[in-house]
């Protein structure tokens, strides 16, 4: 379904990088991308996969990628020439913000995502999918384009700013079609045989109408005269409702996700090509051989042909295990990466590798403790805590981290090879520590963090300190952009053995007279961002996640710390996609977070970070977790979490970022004030808190520290005035 992209060692970020910083070519960007795809489709052509997608390398994002490629470009870019314009669409620049950006799916990949207006004019712009597929053929390879289907880019798409009431971007669909159907003969005209379209939103749920979209939309295109043949890929759950709509339009093959999904009801593809999906694209465990050899024999009486494949695109895993020398043997071969997963899915489709096979020994886990509630309601707690810590109104915070130098990475990379002991290991960190204080005292900030800066990743850092996680040395996934992240993996109960983050909170409080906030992540975040055990319910896992936690707060309360926050930035991304499901994932999830923070004392003041702005999921989930103080992403939307109902009914503290980290642009004073203005209209300014969007880890110290100032300023100008 897609493979990596970011290069087995990184290749892609660090040219993506160097690009930015001005110290290589376009053309040497175009090289380097060249050579991944070249070695991505020779490689799985050399472990015998017989059908080769293309088009699913990105320099950003597939979506922004679509966007480009149907000229849905708002015109503010436009002034941009091409690459230009693409990167200032995924990363803004001086002159302008970039499209918001926002998880796909329930993975921890992040797209862009693109406007569209009733004026926007559709045309086909791009040729990258053509120029792949012509890539390949010079290799001798003929492969299967990947595009991103119209209702999904329809669908996550947002009405542009100045839309009309009522506008949804789907309305433009017969307008996207017709691009749709010139790429088709495009492709068509090329020799192209198949071409793939991913269609992961319609295994959310969907409303009638938008069930008929979808089913005019592919008759529409399976009706065309001039067309490769059609694969429609779901996948992230099952067709449900979608099925019957598909099933019914003349595209030649589906793509179902066997391991989310099952095979009832796929009897009503009948006639066309199953694409099953039983080799899972989103957990790193082997594949079970034998009752995936079962599901497909089951399918081979429903379908026309049954195509062995992953269950999605191979994105969200790394690229190999051989390379991961220093894990346990005993766990390494119980693990499959995108290499050991395509070499799953050949040993399916031609029977033979039963060597994979491996029976997995796993325990039975404690029996959760019950749920847990703070002492007293928030109310009580607040004056608690207003006394204790005598905080200015708008009190201005961070959300944790500060920019991680090349410095501190070769310190951590140094102590990590044992080129330098613990000792000045620790003395080097301290140093970083006094520095991030510093900065905060002289900028003016009211609750200060130390910076995070003995961790490489906000999960993987628990993960290393925790017992029951294993980590990697190369399993980098992408999170967004040139942005990757290494998954732990869970394989056992987890257990605190010692404290993991007091010694660093009492030494950055030992430096100062003002609060410093301690900083844990939450155990849906720790759960959500490791690849999970597939012996144990989630919610068991996350629950001796939050276990761990609990002992931690209490450890940081003794230790003087009286802010504490626990993240919980994925909790929106593990919620499951149909709705039938949420609500238990939701009470089993935020029964873990207050379990993990409910040993708090009342003027212990518990704060919360999620960085997401999507209002209407975000106000129900963040009241019930209890916390007393909420950050939340929001610059970039400019403020518009804050327009739901919800908010104004929200009762504690507050803080919207006003300053988005995601991009390298410094805000102005002006444009903070504004963003804060907005906020004190739907947020008393006793609850309003000033904060940027999220950790400011991928900045540099000239970025932070401007837009740090010009914040702190606006929080005086409005203190002024609210
Ligand atoms: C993705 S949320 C990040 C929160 C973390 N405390 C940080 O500042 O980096
Ligand atoms: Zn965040």
């Amino acid at each position: 379904m897609g493979y990596p992209r970011i290069g087995p060692r990184r290749e892609l970020k660090r040219a993506l990088e160097s690009y930015w910083d001005g110290a290589i070519t376009a053309e040497q960007l175009h090289d380097t991308g060249r050579e991944l795809r070249k070695q991505t489709w020779l490689r799985l052509a050399q472990l015998g996969l017989t059908q080769l997608p293309s088009n699913t390398f990105s320099y950003y994002d597939q979506m922004l990628d679509t966007a480009i490629l149907l000229d849905a470009i708002p015109d503010r870019y436009r002034k941009h020439h091409s690459l230009d314009a693409y990167f200032a669409m995924a990363r803004g620049n001086d002159s302008v913000a970039p499209l918001p950006m926002t998880k796909w799916f329930d993975t921890n990949y992040h797209y862009l995502v693109p406007e569209i207006g009733p004026d926007t004019v559709f045309r086909l712009r791009a040729d990258k999918p053509v120029s792949e597929f012509r890539e390949a053929r010079e290799l001798g390879l003929i492969t299967r384009p990947v595009l991103l289907g119209p209702l999904t880019f329809l669908l996550l798409s947002q009405a542009a700013p100045d839309s009309p009431d009522g506008f949804q971007p789907l309305d433009r669909l017969d307008d996207v079609l017709v691009t749709y159907a010139q790429l088709l003969a495009r492709l068509d005209a090329e020799g192209v045989p198949w071409v793939q379209l991913d269609e992961p939103a319609l295994v959310l749920d969907r409303t009638e109408a938008e069930l008929d979209a979808a089913k005019r939309a592919y008759q529409r295109l399976a009706n065309l005269g001039e067309r490769p043949r059609l694969l429609l890929a779901s996948y992230f759950g099952e067709l449900g409702d979608a099925l019957q709509a598909i099933a019914a339009t003349g595209v030649e093959a589906v793509a179902v996700d066997l391991v989310r999904g099952t095979t009832d009801g796929l009897e009503a593809l009948a006639g066309k090509t199953i694409v099953a999906g039983v080799v899972s694209g989103r957990e790193v465990w082997r594949t079970d051989l034998g009752s995936a050899r079962v599901t497909l024999e089951a399918l081979r009486a429903m379908a026309s042909e049954v195509v062995v494949s992953t269950s999605c695109s191979l994105l969200h895993v790394p690229y190999d295990v051989e390379v991961e020398t220093e894990l346990e043997p005993g766990l390494r071969e119980r693990l499959a990466f995108a290499e050991q997963k395509v070499a799953e899915v050949v040993a399916l489709a031609t029977g033979t590798g039963d060597k994979f096979q491996t029976e997995l020994p796993f325990w039975v886990p404690e029996k959760a403790s019950p749920k847990a509630q703070r002492r007293s309601p928030y109310a009580v707690r607040a004056k608690a805590q207003a006394e204790y810590l005598k905080l200015p109104p708008l009190p201005v915070t961070t959300i944790g981290s500060f920019p991680q130098t090349d410095e501190l990475r070769a310190t951590r990379a140094d102590a990590a090879a044992g080129r330098i002991d613990e000792q000045e290991y620790e003395r080097r960190i301290e140093l970083e520590v006094q520095r991030v204080i510093r900065l905060q005292e002289e900028l003016g900030l009211d609750v200060l963090v130390h910076g995070e800066p003995e961790r490489n990743d906000m999960v993987q850092y628990f993960a290393e300190n925790l017992e029951g996680f294993a980590t990697t040395r190369f399993g980098w996934v992408q999170s967004y952009g040139s942005r990757c992240t290494r998954p732990p993996i869970m394989h056992g109960d987890v257990k605190r053995t010692r404290p993991i983050t007091v010694a660093w909170a009492r030494y950055a409080q030992s430096l100062t007279g003002k609060p410093v906030k301690g900083m844990l992540t939450g155990p849906v975040t720790i759960v959500a961002w490791s690849f999970k055990r597939h012996d144990l319910p989630l919610a068991e896992s996350v629950w001796q996640v939050a276990q761990a936690l609990r002992e931690e707060v209490t450890d940081l309360e003794t230790a003087g710390i009286h802010i504490i926050q626990v993240d919980e930035p994925a909790l929106r991304e593990m919620t499951p996609l149909r709705e039938r499901d949420q609500a238990e994932y939701l009470q089993w999830a935020v029964e873990a977070y207050r379990h993990a923070t409910s040993g708090a004392s009342d003027r212990t003041q518990i704060h919360t970070h999620l960085c997401y702005s999507d209002a209407a999921a975000a106000f129900a989930a963040i009241d019930a977790l209890d916390a007393d103080v909420t950050t939340i992403e929001s610059a970039r939307s400019h403020a518009r979490v804050l327009a739901e109902p919800t908010a104004a009914a929200f009762s504690r503290g507050l803080g919207p970022g006003v300053y988005d980290i995601h991009s390298p642009r410094v805000p102005d004073v002006a444009e903070v004030v504004e963003l804060l203005t907005y906020a004190s209209k739907s947020v008393p300014a006793a609850q309003l808190w000033v904060n940027p969007d999220c950790g400011l880890k991928t900045r540099t110290y000239p970025q932070v520290q401007a837009a740090l100032r010009n914040v702190v300023e606006a929080a005086r100008l409005m203190r002024g005035k609210v």
